[in-house]
């Protein structure tokens, strides 16, 4: 048994080569496992006690192991191994030189194709370069498909505008962490989390790279979670508003709208409620900044408690004190013990409503109980504590009505501690159509009709019209045009819209057009026939002998026009007496 010369053989291979005998024992190494391990120390010792743990991937009767990149050569040493049926263990290893280019290449692009996040690389000219297994599943493309086509090419679009890879290839500027829905193959949004960058090399930009994370798991994972939370919520108010009123009405299920607008109002409402600052509302009339109140006062901790609300337009300033803070008996003719609207809130919500409208010497008053926390009632010595959180509400610009010396500013620092805004309608046109099929829908049952929407000329003059009034406009003109439309009819028409409506809605020159077209010519002379040909029949008491002798006209012709013109007989009568 010639141990060296086998060893030899083996080492051709540039391997990792340990042979053994029967009891173990490492007899000899080749010159790899030298450069690893000190010969003397290794030569007779137990094999078992050097790689324990390798032991695991012994295989076949001859015992060869075999690693990753090792078994074209351990095939190789089984073979002598089967031949000199001495040896009981050959260990082989591949020793490959991550040194070597090729090598480091080969394994990289292993690591780039078992990586679950995309990864697409494109040249100094726009060209893909690579896309890996994770991209292909993102985007549902295949990267032979799309790999040496130009970016524009592969993902349809016109070679002047530039995708973002092209943005940072041009400006050398990462995107680091951003987050985005894009729309793939289907249309149906993917949520990804990525990250662009340039490559350069030798100070020489040559290309651009970027790896997506597929968030879209994780993004329904958490829509699913906000609404089991806001379900879990509106379940709770339900049952609270069972044993207890808490002076609401809405809740963010009931807040209409499909827009992105309202959607991310919704969710920013939404995280406003976990937290318990003071927070104003800002928005035109009828945007719905009470609906959004409401529903923050319910989805958040204290939803059990009152939410209580005041307009503070609607009331003479004297009283709005009182109402606010309370009165005690006697403290001016007239008046009571009296809790008020901060200590009738308790933990839950004030409400104040067009807070703008206050006089400011209210809102000194205001300021004074929301810096110290304390209320004390009108006439009263005693202070309460304020546990509330307070929610007030504006229909102008804040920074138009401090300017004007409508709001003390320390006021708005104090109550806008959180602030949300609600865009008007005209600004989310998605909404107007959405939320008028809500309305039609109310409409109706409500009134027992079936229609179906608006003829296409209605349609554009809903969404172009600006909607000063916002929401509440949108349900006064539609409850007005479900009232006037025929009971059979399928569409609301521009018609349907009552006259005092139709300058306001349409302007004025396209309402006096559609009045002019009501009143065209031949309505007009058919109106006139008709008024005559009705006179004569109630003085000829409906005799259509008589009345087509009165009118000149031969019967026939009279039985003709009562019919063309819809005229009807009444019933009482003995018609069409001769
Ligand atoms: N997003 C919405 N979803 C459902 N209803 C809405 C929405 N926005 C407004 N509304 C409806 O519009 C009407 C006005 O809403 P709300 O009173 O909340 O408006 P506001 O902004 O507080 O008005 P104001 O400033 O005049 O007090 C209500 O009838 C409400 O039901």
């Amino acid at each position: 048994m010639d141990v060296k010369k086998v060893g030899k053989l083996l080492t051709e291979y540039e391997q990792w080569v340990m042979i053994t005998n029967e009891q173990q024992e490492i007899i000899w190494t080749s010159p790899m496992i030298e450069k690893i391990y000190n010969r003397k120390n290794i030569i007779g010792c137990k094999f078992d006690d050097l790689f324990p743990m390798t032991l695991d991937s012994v295989i076949g009767s001859n015992k060869i192991m075999k690693t990753a990149y090792g078994k074209k050569y351990s095939i190789k040493a089984k073979k002598i191994a089967d031949e000199k049926k001495q040896y009981n263990f050959i260990f082989i290893h591949d020793l490959e030189d991550f040194s070597n280019e090729k090598i480091r290449l080969h394994c990289l692009e292993k690591i780039i194709s078992s990586l679950n996040d995309g990864i697409i690389m494109s040249d100094a000219q726009g060209r893909i370069v690579l896309y890996n297994n994770a991209q292909e599943k993102l985007e549902e493309l295949k990267g032979k498909d799309i790999i040496g086509k130009y970016l524009w090419e592969g993902y349809n679009y016109k070679a002047t505008e530039m995708s973002e890879h092209q943005k940072v290839y041009k400006t050398g500027e990462s995107i680091v962490n951003k987050y985005k829905a894009h729309a793939y193959k289907d249309g149906i949004p993917k949520y990804v989390f990525y990250s662009t960058y340039p490559i350069e090399k030798d100070g020489e930009r040559i290309g651009v790279f970027s790896i997506s994370k597929n968030e879209t798991r994780l993004k329904t994972l958490l829509s699913e979670t906000i609404e089991l939370k806001r379900k879990l919520n509106n379940k709770k108010v339900e049952q609270t508003k069972s044993h207890r009123d808490n002076g609401t009405s809405y809740t963010f299920s009931s807040i209409m709208g499909d827009s992105e607008q309202v959607k991310n109002l919704i969710r920013e409402a939404e995280t406003i409620s976990l937290l318990d600052n003071n927070l104003l509302i800002v928005g035109e009339t009828g945007t719905g900044k009470e609906v959004f109140a409401q529903s923050i006062h319910n989805f958040g901790k204290n939803s059990k408690e009152p939410f209580v609300a005041i307009n503070c337009a609607a009331i003479p300033e004297n009283l709005l004190e009182s109402i606010l803070f309370g009165t005690v008996k006697g403290a001016y003719t007239g008046a009571l013990d009296q809790v008020g609207l901060f200590e009738e809130a308790g933990e839950g919500t004030l409400f104040l409503d067009e807070l703008n409208s206050m006089p400011i010497s209210m809102q000194t008053k205001l300021l004074r109980v929301l810096q110290e926390r304390k209320v004390r009632r009108v006439g009263g010595l005693k202070t309460t504590p304020v546990s509330c959180r307070v929610i007030s509400a504006i229909n102008e610009s804040p920074q138009k009505i401090i300017k004007e010396g409508r709001l003390r500013q320390d006021l708005y620092y104090r109550i806008a501690s959180l602030c949300l805004y609600i865009p008007p309608l005209r600004e989310r046109n998605q909404d107007i159509l959405n939320m008028s099929y809500f309305f039609i829908k109310k409409y109706n049952a409500l009134l027992n009709k079936n229609v179906k929407g608006f003829s296409p000329e209605l349609s554009e003059i809903m969404v172009s019209y600006n909607w000063p009034g916002n929401v509440r406009e949108l349900e006064h003109v539609l409850e007005n045009l479900m009232i006037r439309v025929k009971q059979d009819e399928k569409e609301l028409r521009i018609e349907d819209i009552p006259k005092y409506m139709q300058s306001l809605i349409m302007g004025e020159n396209a309402a006096s057009k559609i009045q002019k077209k009501a009143n065209s010519l031949p309505e007009t002379l058919r109106d006139i026939e008709k008024r005559i040909i009705v006179e004569s029949l109630n003085k000829n008491d409906w005799n259509i002998s008589k009345t087509s002798r009165n009118l000149g006209i031969i019967r026939q012709s009279l039985k003709y026009r009562i019919k063309k013109l819809g005229i009807e007989v009444p019933k009482m009568e003995s018609v069409y007496k001769n």
